[in-house]
Protein backbone atom coordinates (compact mmCIF):
# COMPACT_ATOMS: atom_id res chain seq x y z
CA UNK A 1 0.00 0.00 0.00
CA UNK A 2 1.08 3.41 -0.98
CA UNK A 3 1.76 6.10 1.93
CA UNK A 4 0.41 9.36 1.68
CA UNK A 5 2.81 12.17 2.22
CA UNK A 6 1.42 15.13 3.86
CA UNK A 7 3.13 18.62 2.42
CA UNK A 8 5.40 19.11 5.64
CA UNK A 9 6.94 15.96 5.13
CA UNK A 10 7.88 15.76 1.39
CA UNK A 11 11.75 15.39 0.85
CA UNK A 12 13.05 18.97 0.21
CA UNK A 13 14.13 18.38 -3.27
CA UNK A 14 10.27 18.07 -4.10
CA UNK A 15 9.36 21.21 -1.83
CA UNK A 16 11.48 23.25 -3.98
CA UNK A 17 9.93 21.56 -6.88
CA UNK A 18 6.47 22.39 -5.84
CA UNK A 19 7.52 25.99 -4.88
CA UNK A 20 8.89 26.77 -8.32
CA UNK A 21 6.12 25.51 -10.27
CA UNK A 22 3.69 27.90 -7.28
CA UNK A 23 6.18 31.03 -8.35
CA UNK A 24 5.90 30.35 -12.08
CA UNK A 25 2.39 30.02 -11.97
CA UNK A 26 1.97 33.32 -9.90
CA UNK A 27 3.95 35.41 -12.67
CA UNK A 28 1.80 34.03 -15.12
CA UNK A 29 -1.07 35.07 -13.93
CA UNK A 30 -0.45 38.06 -12.35
CA UNK A 31 2.00 39.31 -15.50
CA UNK A 32 4.24 41.58 -12.89
CA UNK A 33 5.28 44.74 -14.44
CA UNK A 34 9.02 44.66 -13.80
CA UNK A 35 11.39 47.93 -14.78
CA UNK A 36 14.30 47.05 -16.39
CA UNK A 37 17.55 49.38 -16.61
CA UNK A 38 19.91 47.35 -18.10
CA UNK A 39 23.08 47.16 -20.60
CA UNK A 40 22.39 47.38 -24.95
CA UNK A 41 23.45 44.25 -24.84
CA UNK A 42 20.95 42.13 -22.87
CA UNK A 43 17.98 44.03 -23.59
CA UNK A 44 16.42 42.45 -26.44
CA UNK A 45 16.99 38.98 -24.54
CA UNK A 46 16.09 40.00 -21.37
CA UNK A 47 12.73 41.49 -22.20
CA UNK A 48 12.17 38.10 -24.53
CA UNK A 49 12.76 36.03 -21.42
CA UNK A 50 10.56 37.99 -18.96
CA UNK A 51 7.64 38.25 -21.30
CA UNK A 52 7.73 34.32 -22.07
CA UNK A 53 8.00 33.96 -18.42
CA UNK A 54 4.42 35.63 -18.31
CA UNK A 55 6.10 38.99 -16.63
CA UNK A 56 5.61 42.26 -18.58
CA UNK A 57 9.27 44.04 -19.12
CA UNK A 58 9.90 47.78 -19.40
CA UNK A 59 13.37 48.99 -20.84
CA UNK A 60 12.81 52.79 -19.16
CA UNK A 61 15.58 54.42 -17.99
CA UNK A 62 15.92 58.17 -17.79
CA UNK A 63 16.16 60.15 -14.51
CA UNK A 64 13.19 62.21 -15.85
CA UNK A 65 10.48 59.20 -15.83
CA UNK A 66 11.90 57.58 -12.94
CA UNK A 67 9.52 59.50 -10.14
CA UNK A 68 6.14 59.19 -12.62
CA UNK A 69 7.36 55.64 -13.70
CA UNK A 70 8.93 53.21 -10.76
CA UNK A 71 5.94 53.09 -7.87
CA UNK A 72 4.01 51.53 -10.15
CA UNK A 73 6.21 48.66 -11.11
CA UNK A 74 6.45 45.34 -8.90
CA UNK A 75 9.88 45.25 -9.23
CA UNK A 76 13.27 46.47 -10.47
CA UNK A 77 16.34 45.22 -12.28
CA UNK A 78 19.17 47.94 -12.47
CA UNK A 79 22.60 46.52 -14.40
CA UNK A 80 25.62 48.24 -14.84
CA UNK A 81 26.52 46.28 -17.78
CA UNK A 82 27.14 49.27 -20.35
CA UNK A 83 27.60 51.53 -17.58
CA UNK A 84 28.51 55.32 -18.35
CA UNK A 85 28.47 57.93 -15.68
CA UNK A 86 25.26 59.55 -16.90
CA UNK A 87 23.34 56.59 -16.33
CA UNK A 88 24.13 56.08 -12.42
CA UNK A 89 21.69 58.83 -11.18
CA UNK A 90 19.29 57.06 -12.61
CA UNK A 91 19.86 53.76 -11.55
CA UNK A 92 20.14 55.30 -8.07
CA UNK A 93 17.24 56.99 -8.24
CA UNK A 94 14.92 53.61 -9.25
CA UNK A 95 16.49 52.18 -6.56
CA UNK A 96 16.18 54.41 -3.86
CA UNK A 97 12.35 54.53 -5.49
CA UNK A 98 12.01 51.18 -5.26
CA UNK A 99 12.91 50.84 -1.41
CA UNK A 100 10.71 53.56 -0.33
CA UNK A 101 7.92 52.19 -2.29
CA UNK A 102 8.16 48.61 -0.94
CA UNK A 103 8.75 47.13 -4.29
CA UNK A 104 11.92 44.49 -4.26
CA UNK A 105 15.07 45.38 -6.74
CA UNK A 106 17.72 43.30 -8.32
CA UNK A 107 21.42 44.39 -8.92
CA UNK A 108 23.37 42.67 -11.67
CA UNK A 109 26.94 43.95 -11.46
CA UNK A 110 28.47 43.24 -14.69
CA UNK A 111 32.05 42.89 -14.50
CA UNK A 112 32.28 44.62 -11.12
CA UNK A 113 36.01 44.20 -11.26
CA UNK A 114 36.63 45.74 -14.88
CA UNK A 115 37.68 49.26 -13.18
CA UNK A 116 37.53 51.44 -10.42
CA UNK A 117 34.60 53.56 -11.53
CA UNK A 118 32.34 50.35 -12.38
CA UNK A 119 33.56 48.49 -8.98
CA UNK A 120 32.78 51.87 -7.01
CA UNK A 121 29.55 52.20 -8.36
CA UNK A 122 28.34 49.11 -7.94
CA UNK A 123 29.49 49.21 -4.37
CA UNK A 124 27.57 52.91 -4.27
CA UNK A 125 24.35 50.51 -5.39
CA UNK A 126 24.81 47.85 -2.89
CA UNK A 127 24.22 50.52 -0.63
CA UNK A 128 20.93 51.46 -1.82
CA UNK A 129 19.56 47.86 -0.44
CA UNK A 130 19.10 45.48 -3.27
CA UNK A 131 16.75 42.62 -2.40
CA UNK A 132 19.38 40.35 -4.57
CA UNK A 133 22.48 40.47 -6.04
CA UNK A 134 23.25 37.97 -8.79
CA UNK A 135 26.57 38.13 -10.92
CA UNK A 136 28.93 35.32 -12.23
CA UNK A 137 31.55 33.97 -10.03
CA UNK A 138 34.38 36.63 -10.46
CA UNK A 139 31.91 39.60 -10.14
CA UNK A 140 30.23 38.84 -6.68
CA UNK A 141 34.42 37.56 -5.62
CA UNK A 142 35.05 41.65 -6.67
CA UNK A 143 32.45 42.79 -5.31
CA UNK A 144 32.87 41.19 -1.79
CA UNK A 145 36.45 41.90 -1.05
CA UNK A 146 36.11 45.55 -2.89
CA UNK A 147 38.59 44.85 -5.23
CA UNK A 148 39.17 45.12 -9.01
CA UNK A 149 42.01 42.97 -11.30
CA UNK A 150 40.10 39.48 -10.97
CA UNK A 151 37.89 39.49 -13.83
CA UNK A 152 38.58 39.03 -17.62
CA UNK A 153 35.52 41.47 -18.47
CA UNK A 154 31.86 40.22 -18.71
CA UNK A 155 32.74 36.49 -18.42
CA UNK A 156 34.27 34.51 -15.45
CA UNK A 157 37.47 33.55 -14.72
CA UNK A 158 36.15 31.40 -11.40
CA UNK A 159 33.71 28.05 -10.73
CA UNK A 160 30.73 29.29 -9.09
CA UNK A 161 31.86 26.87 -6.02
CA UNK A 162 35.12 29.24 -5.37
CA UNK A 163 32.59 31.89 -5.06
CA UNK A 164 30.73 30.56 -1.84
CA UNK A 165 32.23 32.09 1.20
CA UNK A 166 32.41 35.87 -0.83
CA UNK A 167 28.74 35.68 -1.21
CA UNK A 168 28.72 34.50 2.12
CA UNK A 169 30.44 37.67 3.14
CA UNK A 170 28.43 39.77 0.59
CA UNK A 171 24.94 38.50 1.96
CA UNK A 172 25.91 39.13 5.21
CA UNK A 173 27.36 42.69 4.97
CA UNK A 174 24.75 43.84 2.46
CA UNK A 175 21.32 41.93 3.60
CA UNK A 176 20.81 40.79 0.57
CA UNK A 177 20.11 38.03 -0.91
CA UNK A 178 23.42 37.16 -3.13
CA UNK A 179 23.56 34.48 -6.00
CA UNK A 180 26.35 33.31 -8.21
CA UNK A 181 25.90 31.54 -11.57
CA UNK A 182 27.28 28.99 -13.30
CA UNK A 183 27.46 25.47 -13.40
CA UNK A 184 25.85 25.20 -10.02
CA UNK A 185 23.96 28.22 -8.97
CA UNK A 186 24.54 29.11 -5.92
CA UNK A 187 22.35 31.39 -3.52
CA UNK A 188 22.96 32.62 0.08
CA UNK A 189 21.58 34.75 2.51
CA UNK A 190 24.46 34.68 4.13
CA UNK A 191 23.57 31.65 6.81
CA UNK A 192 21.37 28.82 4.48
CA UNK A 193 23.08 28.07 0.88
CA UNK A 194 21.37 26.00 -1.51
CA UNK A 195 22.74 25.11 -5.34
CA UNK A 196 20.45 24.73 -8.09
CA UNK A 197 21.89 22.07 -10.61
CA UNK A 198 20.37 23.04 -13.48
CA UNK A 199 21.30 24.54 -16.87
CA UNK A 200 23.75 23.37 -19.60
CA UNK A 201 27.31 24.72 -20.34
CA UNK A 202 25.92 25.91 -23.80
CA UNK A 203 24.05 29.04 -22.01
CA UNK A 204 27.38 30.56 -21.61
CA UNK A 205 27.89 30.62 -25.22
CA UNK A 206 24.67 33.03 -25.30
CA UNK A 207 25.54 36.67 -24.17
CA UNK A 208 22.50 37.81 -22.21
CA UNK A 209 21.71 35.22 -20.41
CA UNK A 210 22.99 36.10 -17.06
CA UNK A 211 21.60 39.33 -17.39
CA UNK A 212 18.35 37.81 -18.41
CA UNK A 213 18.07 35.02 -14.97
CA UNK A 214 18.65 38.35 -12.88
CA UNK A 215 15.72 40.01 -14.67
CA UNK A 216 13.96 37.01 -14.38
CA UNK A 217 15.12 36.75 -10.69
CA UNK A 218 13.04 40.06 -10.42
CA UNK A 219 9.87 38.78 -11.53
CA UNK A 220 10.00 36.22 -9.28
CA UNK A 221 10.59 38.29 -6.09
CA UNK A 222 8.42 40.69 -7.43
CA UNK A 223 5.63 37.95 -6.77
CA UNK A 224 7.25 36.74 -3.56
CA UNK A 225 9.04 39.64 -1.95
CA UNK A 226 8.89 38.00 1.42
CA UNK A 227 10.54 35.03 0.49
CA UNK A 228 13.27 36.19 -1.90
CA UNK A 229 15.77 33.55 -0.48
CA UNK A 230 13.58 30.85 -2.12
CA UNK A 231 12.47 33.01 -5.49
CA UNK A 232 16.25 32.97 -6.34
CA UNK A 233 16.66 29.86 -6.04
CA UNK A 234 13.60 28.91 -8.19
CA UNK A 235 14.13 31.48 -10.99
CA UNK A 236 17.46 30.15 -11.78
CA UNK A 237 16.28 26.32 -11.68
CA UNK A 238 13.63 27.40 -13.43
CA UNK A 239 15.66 29.00 -16.26
CA UNK A 240 18.05 26.20 -16.06
CA UNK A 241 15.30 23.84 -16.89
CA UNK A 242 14.20 25.93 -20.17
CA UNK A 243 17.72 25.83 -21.22
CA UNK A 244 18.40 21.74 -20.55
CA UNK A 245 14.91 21.36 -22.25
CA UNK A 246 15.76 23.85 -25.45
CA UNK A 247 19.57 22.27 -25.43
CA UNK A 248 17.33 18.66 -26.81
CA UNK A 249 16.02 20.87 -30.04
CA UNK A 250 19.26 23.03 -30.15
CA UNK A 251 21.64 22.70 -32.68
CA UNK A 252 24.45 25.62 -31.17
CA UNK A 253 24.21 29.25 -29.13
CA UNK A 254 22.12 30.76 -31.88
CA UNK A 255 19.42 28.04 -31.55
CA UNK A 256 19.45 27.38 -28.05
CA UNK A 257 18.81 31.52 -27.47
CA UNK A 258 15.30 30.55 -29.73
CA UNK A 259 14.43 27.46 -28.31
CA UNK A 260 15.08 28.20 -24.36
CA UNK A 261 13.09 31.24 -24.72
CA UNK A 262 10.05 28.82 -26.38
CA UNK A 263 10.37 26.28 -23.42
CA UNK A 264 10.77 29.00 -20.93
CA UNK A 265 6.90 29.72 -22.18
CA UNK A 266 5.71 26.59 -22.30
CA UNK A 267 6.96 24.38 -19.15
CA UNK A 268 4.19 22.84 -17.85
CA UNK A 269 4.10 21.32 -14.27
CA UNK A 270 5.29 17.97 -15.39
CA UNK A 271 8.41 19.24 -16.68
CA UNK A 272 9.13 21.45 -13.79
CA UNK A 273 8.54 19.15 -11.00
CA UNK A 274 10.67 16.65 -12.60
CA UNK A 275 13.49 18.47 -13.77
CA UNK A 276 13.84 21.32 -10.85
CA UNK A 277 16.66 20.01 -8.97
CA UNK A 278 17.92 22.61 -5.78
CA UNK A 279 19.88 21.18 -2.55
CA UNK A 280 20.94 22.57 0.15
CA UNK A 281 25.04 22.63 0.71
CA UNK A 282 27.10 22.51 2.93
CA UNK A 283 27.43 25.78 4.99
N1 LIG B 1 28.61 25.16 -16.94
C1 LIG B 1 27.30 25.46 -16.87
N2 LIG B 1 26.39 24.47 -16.78
C2 LIG B 1 25.08 24.74 -16.71
N3 LIG B 1 24.55 26.00 -16.74
C3 LIG B 1 25.41 27.03 -16.81
C4 LIG B 1 26.82 26.83 -16.88
N4 LIG B 1 27.42 28.03 -16.94
C5 LIG B 1 26.44 28.96 -16.89
N5 LIG B 1 25.22 28.35 -16.82
C6 LIG B 1 23.92 29.02 -16.77
O1 LIG B 1 23.96 30.11 -17.69
C7 LIG B 1 23.26 31.24 -17.17
C8 LIG B 1 24.20 32.45 -17.19
O2 LIG B 1 25.16 32.25 -16.20
P1 LIG B 1 26.64 32.85 -16.31
O3 LIG B 1 27.22 32.50 -17.62
O4 LIG B 1 27.36 32.40 -15.09
O5 LIG B 1 26.31 34.40 -16.15
P2 LIG B 1 27.04 35.64 -16.82
O6 LIG B 1 26.53 35.61 -18.23
O7 LIG B 1 26.56 36.81 -16.06
O8 LIG B 1 28.51 35.41 -16.72
C9 LIG B 1 22.76 30.84 -15.79
O9 LIG B 1 21.42 30.44 -15.89
C10 LIG B 1 23.65 29.66 -15.42
O10 LIG B 1 23.02 28.74 -14.57
C1 LIG C 1 29.10 41.51 -23.63
C2 LIG C 1 28.68 42.61 -22.73
N1 LIG C 1 29.44 43.74 -22.61
C3 LIG C 1 28.93 44.61 -21.76
S1 LIG C 1 27.47 44.09 -21.08
C4 LIG C 1 27.53 42.63 -21.94
C5 LIG C 1 26.51 41.58 -21.80
C6 LIG C 1 26.85 40.66 -20.68
O1 LIG C 1 25.82 39.71 -20.48
P1 LIG C 1 25.99 38.49 -19.50
O2 LIG C 1 26.56 39.02 -18.23
O3 LIG C 1 24.61 38.01 -19.30
O4 LIG C 1 26.88 37.50 -20.17
MG1 LIG D 1 26.68 38.78 -16.37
Amino acid sequence: MEMEIKPSEKPDSTRWASNAWALLCAIRSQSPLIQCITNFVSMDLMANTLLSAGASPAMIHSVEEIPDFTPHTRALCVNVGTLSPNWLPAMKAAAELACKSGKPWVLDPVAAGASGFRLRACLELVELKPCVIRGNASEIIALSRASIGLTKGVDSSHESIDAVEAAKSLAQASGAIVAVSGAVDIVTDGERVVGAHNGVPMMQRITATGCSVTALIAAFVAVDPVNAFEATASALSIFGVAGEMGMNMAKGPATLRMHLIDSLYGLDEADVLSRVNITSLPR
